[in-house]
């Protein structure tokens, strides 16, 4: 983790890419992804600037990462707390916040974008930041489906737009995928990793026709017979109901006769009543503050 921004620029063949020290990395989207990623950044000596749309998600978000600067800390640290409080110091000084997204790319190297999972609204961010930030910035998408190249088609600078995939939660996943596309022409290959993650649509093939009754069932059985950490039902709940929404809706567009992506109505009335998982304390299961 300690060297993801340089993770992209090892995926680039262009020297443009390759050369750009990153120091200054701006986040957009303060939800519990970009959050995450701030604290990473922040923690590996990024000065970091993080974007959402109100003061008060932003107050939100940067609660949440001094609370999980603590959990790391205490275990980090155990032995002294208080070059423990030192670093949540340090490493909360590395974050700004901002409403204005273009006032934050000013002099920023590296974006990493992870609003909402929706196309247009990341090609239309993609779009205005491409005429905002300086020409050696490199963008990256925290997508968890969608096509890098659709995104960089929004820029004049796809050679230097590309992927982080980073998991949920953030400080605590070890794995970063680095998407590059064509026109990158990087060592590794485009790929879409959710697409082809077979484990995801057994879980939504399951949702789809079981799920009545039984979610409970089915993640104590996962739990217990497969060794997940989560059952695919509270894993759901965690990454975000509107999220899963968005990347399931996508997935049947592009093939609409598949049966792996049948519409799960239990998931869209969820959705519609504003039960979103954890974030919404309401998903398919219940949860206190
Ligand atoms: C109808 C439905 C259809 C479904 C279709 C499916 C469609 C496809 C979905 C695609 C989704 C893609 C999403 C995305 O692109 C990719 C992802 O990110 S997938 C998610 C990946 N993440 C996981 O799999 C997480 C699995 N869970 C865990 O690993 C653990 O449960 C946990 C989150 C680490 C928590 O651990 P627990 O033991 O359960 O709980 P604790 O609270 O005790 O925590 C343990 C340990 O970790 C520390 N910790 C936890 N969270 C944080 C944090 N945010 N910051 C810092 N530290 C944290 C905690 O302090 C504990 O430390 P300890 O006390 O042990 O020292
Ligand atoms: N939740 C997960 O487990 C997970 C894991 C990996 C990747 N992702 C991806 O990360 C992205 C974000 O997911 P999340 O779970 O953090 O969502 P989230 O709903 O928690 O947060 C999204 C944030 O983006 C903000 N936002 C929306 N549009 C914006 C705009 N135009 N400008 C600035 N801010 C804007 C919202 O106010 C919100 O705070 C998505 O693309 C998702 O697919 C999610």
């Amino acid at each position: 983790m300690a060297f993801f921004a340089h993770q992209i620029q090892r995926s680039f063949s262009s020297s443009v890419v390759r050369n750009v020290v990153i120091k200054n990395v701006t986040i957009i989207g303060g939800g519990q992804m970009g959050a995450g990623i701030a604290q990473v950044a922040a923690s590996t000596g990024h000065s970091v600037t993080l974007v959402d749309m109100t003061d008060d998600i932003l107050k939100k978000a940067m609660k949440g990462i001094q609370s999980s600067l603590r959990r790391v800390v205490k275990k980090k640290f155990s032995d002294d707390p208080e070059s423990g409080d030192d670093f949540i110091q340090k490493v909360m000084q590395n974050v700004s916040t901002n409403t204005n997204p273009a006032a934050a790319v000013t002099s920023s190297d590296l974006v990493v974008e992870a609003i909402v999972e929706n196309m247009k609204i990341k090609q239309d961010l993609f779009g205005f930041l491409d005429k905002m930030a300086p020409e050696h910035t490199i963008f990256a998408s925290n997508t968890s489906s969608l096509p890098i190249s659709d995104m960089a088609s929004a820029t004049s600078r796809p050679d230097r737009c590309g992927g982080l995939h980073f998991f949920n939660p953030v400080p605590m996943m070890k794995l970063v995928e680095v998407v590059a596309t064509s026109s990158t022409r990087g060592r590794f290959r485009s790929l879409n990793p959710c697409l082809v993650c077979p484990g995801h649509t057994w879980v939504h093939q399951r949702c789809v026709s079981v799920c009545h009754g039984s979610k409970e069932d089915i993640d104590i059985g996962m739990k217990l017979g497969a060794g997940y950490p989560m059952g695919p039902f509270e894993l759901s709940d965690y990454v975000g109901l509107d999220t899963i929404k968005f990347i399931t809706d996508g997935w049947r567009e592009k093939e609409p006769d598949n049966p792996l992506f049948a519409p799960s109505d239990l998931l869209n009335k969820l959705v519609s009543e504003g039960k979103l998982g954890k974030k919404s304390l309401q998903g398919f299961y219940k949860y206190s503050k």
